[in-house]
C-alpha cells in the first residue's frame, strides 16, 4: 500500500556548514508544512482538471503572440494523429488482402493500393512532424518571453512593504522556477496532444476490431499514468522542501566568484570555508537526489510490471479470440500492430505527462506569483498632487516593518518645507532611512498621516508622488550598463538626452570620472565585458549623484551621500546640495557627518524611532545636554585631539600639529 500513499514532507537533514554559517537549516520562518501547496494534496483526476487551466494560460499567451504559428502547430498535430489512424486502417486492409486465399501474385496485387496508402500516410506524417517542429520552435520562445515578462512586470510593481513579507517573498521565489517551465510546458503539451491523438486513433481502430481490446488498452495505460503522476508529485514536493537549501547553495557559490568579497576571500582565507560549504551542502542535496532516483526507479518498476501484466492479458485475449474463431488472423495482426502503436504513444504520453504534471505545478506557482504581484501592486490612479511641491507634513507617524515586533518610528511629527535643506540625524538604527522611505511614498505609515501639499499619501496618486522624488541612497544601485545609461536611468521615461546627461554629470562634479573612462560615455561600468571598466567607490558615488541630478525631482533624498568621497569632493558635494536648495529643490539629507548639517536649514534628531530634538544648528548647539550637541562635540573633538591621543607618544617622535577640524 505504500506506493499509493502521497509523498509526505519529511524533516530535512541539516549539514554542518548550515549549522556553522546559518545557525541551522536556511529557510523562511514558517515551517514547510504551511507552505505545502494544495496541489500536492491533489489526486490524479483533480490534477488532471488543473491541466486544462494551465494549458489555457500557455495557450492564451501563444494565441496572443503568434496565432498563426499556434494554428499551424495544432493543425500539424491533428494531422499526424489522423495519418496514424489512416495508417492503421490501410495496414489492416493490406493484411486482409495478404492473408486472403488465392495465388500470392493476386494477393500482392490486391494489397498494393493499401501498401501505397501506408507509404503515403507515413510520408505525410513525416512532413506534418517537420511543420510542427518549425511552428513550435517559433512559438516556444515567444510564449516564454510573454509569460516571463508578465512575471517581471508584476514583480517591479509590488509594494515595498509587501516584499518584506516572508510568504510573499517565498511565493515569488517559487514563481521564478515557473518561468523555466513555460517552454517545457508548451513542448510537452504538444507531445501530449500528439500522443493522445495517436492513442485515440489506435483505440478507435482497436474498438472497430474488437471492443474488448480497448478495455485492455486502458488496463495497460493505467499503471503507467499512476506512476508518472506519483513520481512528478514526489519530485515537486522535494523541490519545494529544498527551495531554501538550493538558494543557500546559490548564495554561497555566488560569493565565491563575486568581485567585492574577493580580497577578503584571499587574505582572510575565507575561500576554503566557502568551497567546503558548497561541497557540504551539495552532498546533502545529493542524498536527496539519490532518494528521489531510488523512489522513482521503484515506482517505475511497479508501474511497468503492472502494465506488462496487462499487455500479456491483452495478448491472451487475442489468442482466445483467434482460437475460438472470434477473430481472423489478419485482424489479429492489425490488433497487435495497433496495441504496439498505442504502446509507443503511451510511453511518450507517460514521459510527457510526467513532465507536464510537474511543470503544471511550477506554472501554477508562476501564475500564483503573478496574481499575488497584481494583488500587492502599487495602486494606480489616486488623488493628483498639486504642483509645485510646497510642503510635506508628517503627523504622528508610526511605522512597523511587516513581521517586526517593535515600531521603527513612533509618532513622529515634522514638516519638510520646499527649497530647504532638512537634515535627519541620529544614531544607527534610529529610523532615519525608514522615515525617508515613508516620505518618498515607498512605505505607508502604520499610523498617523503624511501629507504632500495637503494630500494624504494613502490617497495620492503614488506614481505622481514618485515622479517628484529623487533618491541617492547609501547603497544606490550600480547598474551594469554604460556610464551614459547609468545617468539616464535616473529618468528613463524621458527620451535619452545626451546634453542633459552631460549637464547632470558636470553638476555632480563627475566630468573627471567620465573623462578617465577608456571608451567615454560608451564604457561599460562593469568588468568582464568588452569596453568594461571598474570604478572606485567615490567615482560611483559621483555617477550616482549625477543620476539623481538628471532626475530633476523637486524632492531629493540623500542618504549618507559622501561616504566614499575625498575631503575636497565631500565639501563640494554638500555645497552643491545647498545650491540645489537655493534653486528650489527640497533636500532631505541623512548623514552622520554633522559638520555638513551645520549648514542645513533645519535639523531633526531621531532616537529609537522618536523625534527628540529639532531646530537649526545654533539652536541645537545651545541645548545643554542635547543629543545633537553631544554627537557634534564628540565628532569635532576627534579632529582636534585624535592625532595626540591615537599614537602612543614615543620619545623619538612628537606630534607638533593637530589636524584642523574639517568643518564647523
Ligand atoms: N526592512 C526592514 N525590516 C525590518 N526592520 C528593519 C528594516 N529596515 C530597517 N529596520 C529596522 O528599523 C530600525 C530603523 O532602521 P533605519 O534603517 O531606518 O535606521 P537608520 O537611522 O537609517 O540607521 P543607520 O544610521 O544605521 O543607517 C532599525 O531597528 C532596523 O533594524
Amino acid at each position: 500500500m505504500r506506493f499509493w500513499r502521497r509523498p509526505a514532507p519529511r524533516p530535512l537533514p541539516v549539514s554542518q556548514t548550515e549549522k556553522l554559517l546559518f545557525g541551522g537549516a536556511l529557510r523562511y520562518d514558517l515551517p514547510f508544512t504551511r507552505h505545502e501547496r494544495p496541489l500536492l494534496r491533489m489526486g490524479f483526476w483533480a490534477m488532471a482538471r488543473q491541466f486544462p487551466a494551465m494549458a489555457a494560460v500557455v495557450g492564451r499567451a501563444a494565441w496572443q503572440v503568434d496565432p498563426r504559428a499556434l494554428l499551424t502547430l495544432l493543425g500539424a498535430e491533428l494531422g499526424q494523429g489522423l495519418t496514424r489512424a489512416f495508417g492503421l486502417v490501410a495496414t489492416n486492409s493490406a493484411l486482409v488482402a495478404l492473408f486472403a486465399a488465392g495465388p500470392t501474385a493476386d494477393r500482392l496485387r490486391q494489397a498494393l493500393p493499401a501498401i501505397l496508402a501506408v507509404s503515403a500516410v507515413t510520408g505525410a506524417g513525416a512532413l506534418l512532424s517537420a511543420v510542427s517542429v518549425g511552428a513550435s520552435g517559433r512559438l516556444e520562445p515567444q510564449v516564454e518571453r510573454v509569460c516571463t515578462a508578465r512575471f517581471y512586470a508584476g514583480a517591479v510593481r509590488i509594494e515595498l512593504a509587501a516584499l518584506e513579507d516572508k510568504d510573499i517573498h517565498r511565493t515569488l521565489a517559487a514563481g521564478r522556477f515557473g518561468t523555466d517551465s513555460i517552454r517545457v510546458m508548451l513542448g510537452s503539451s504538444i507531445t501530449v496532444v500528439n500522443a493522445l491523438i495517436g492513442l485515440v486513433a489506435s483505440a478507435g481502430v482497436l474498438f472497430l476490431l474488437h471492443p474488448l481490446l480497448v478495455a485492455m488498452l486502458v488496463l495497460i495505460a493505467a499503471p503507467k499514468a499512476w506512476g508518472a503522476v506519483f513520481t512528478a508529485r514526489r519530485r515537486y514536493a522535494s523541490r519545494q522542501a529544498w527551495l531554501e537549501h538550493r538558494r543557500a547553495i546559490g548564495i554561497i557559490s555566488n560569493e565565491i566568484t563575486r568581485e567585492q568579497p574577493a580580497a577578503e576571500i584571499r587574505v582572510h582565507g575565507a575561500g576554503q570555508l566557502l568551497v567546503d560549504a558548497y561541497t557540504d551542502m551539495s552532498i546533502t542535496m545529493e542524498g536527496e537526489q539519490r532518494r528521489l532516483a531510488r523512489a522513482q526507479a521503484t515506482t517505475q518498476t511497479v508501474a511497468s510490471a503492472l502494465s506488462g501484466a496487462a499487455a500479456l492479458a491483452a495478448y491472451a485475449v487475442l489468442w482466445l479470440l483467434l482460437t475460438s474463431g472470434g477473430m481472423a488472423l489478419a485482424v489479429a495482426g492489425t490488433a497487435v500492430i495497433a496495441v504496439r502503436s498505442a504502446g509507443a504513444s503511451l510511453t511518450g504520453l507517460v514521459t510527457q505527462v510526467n513532465r507536464l504534471f510537474e511543470e503544471t505545478l511550477y506554472l501554477k506557482d508562476l501564475d500564483g506569483a503573478c496574481e499575488l504581484a497584481e494583488r500587492h501592486a502599487l495602486p494606480t490612479g489616486g488623488v493628483a498632487l498639486p504642483r509645485p511641491l510646497e510642503e510635506i507634513r508628517l503627523e504622528n507617524v508610526s511605522f512597523t516593518y511587516p513581521g517586526a515586533e517593535t515600531p521603527a518610528l513612533h509618532e513622529v511629527s515634522l514638516t519638510i518645507p520646499q527649497g530647504k535643506v532638512i537634515a535627519l540625524v541620529g544614531r544607527n538604527g534610529s529610523g532615519k532611512s525608514t522615515l525617508s522611505k515613508l516620505v518618498a511614498g515607498l512605505y505607508l505609515p502604520s499610523d498617523g498621516t503624511i501629507r504632500w501639499n495637503g494630500v494624504d499619501v494613502r490617497a495620492a496618486d503614488r506614481q505622481e508622488l514618485f515622479d517628484q522624488v529623487g533618491l541617492l541612497g547609501q547603497d544606490f544601485p550600480r547598474w551594469p550598463m554604460t556610464a551614459a545609461a547609468n545617468v539616464h536611468i535616473g529618468r528613463s521615461a524621458r527620451p535619452f538626452d545626451q546634453s542633459r546627461v552631460e549637464k547632470a554629470v558636470t553638476e555632480a562634479d563627475a566630468d573627471e570620472v567620465i573623462a578617465a573612462l577608456p571608451h567615454g560615455w560608451q564604457s561599460l561600468v562593469m568588468k568582464g565585458f568588452e569596453r568594461g571598466t571598474q570604478l572606485s567607490g567615490g567615482q560611483w558615488q559621483r555617477l550616482g549623484s549625477a543620476r539623481a541630478r538628471y532626475r530633476q525631482a523637486p524632492l531629493l533624498i540623500v542618504d549618507e551621500p559622501t561616504a566614499a568621497l575625498d575631503p575636497d569632493a565631500e565639501i563640494e558635494a554638500f555645497e552643491a546640495l545647498r545650491s540645489l536648495a537655493d534653486h528650489g529643490t527640497t533636500v532631505l539629507l541623512i548623514t552622520h557627518r554633522l559638520a555638513a548639517t551645520a549648514n542645513a536649514d533645519h535639523i531633526y534628531t531621531l532616537d529609537h524611532g522618536r523625534l527628540i530634538e529639532q531646530g537649526t544648528h545654533s539652536e541645537l548647539m545651545a541645548l545643554e545636554g542635547g543629543s545633537y550637541r553631544r554627537m557634534y562635540e564628540r565628532q569635532a573633538a576627534q579632529f582636534a585631539i585624535t592625532p595626540h591621543r591615537a599614537a602612543v607618544p614615543r620619545p623619538d617622535r612628537h606630534h607638533d600639529a593637530a589636524a584642523p577640524p574639517a568643518y564647523g
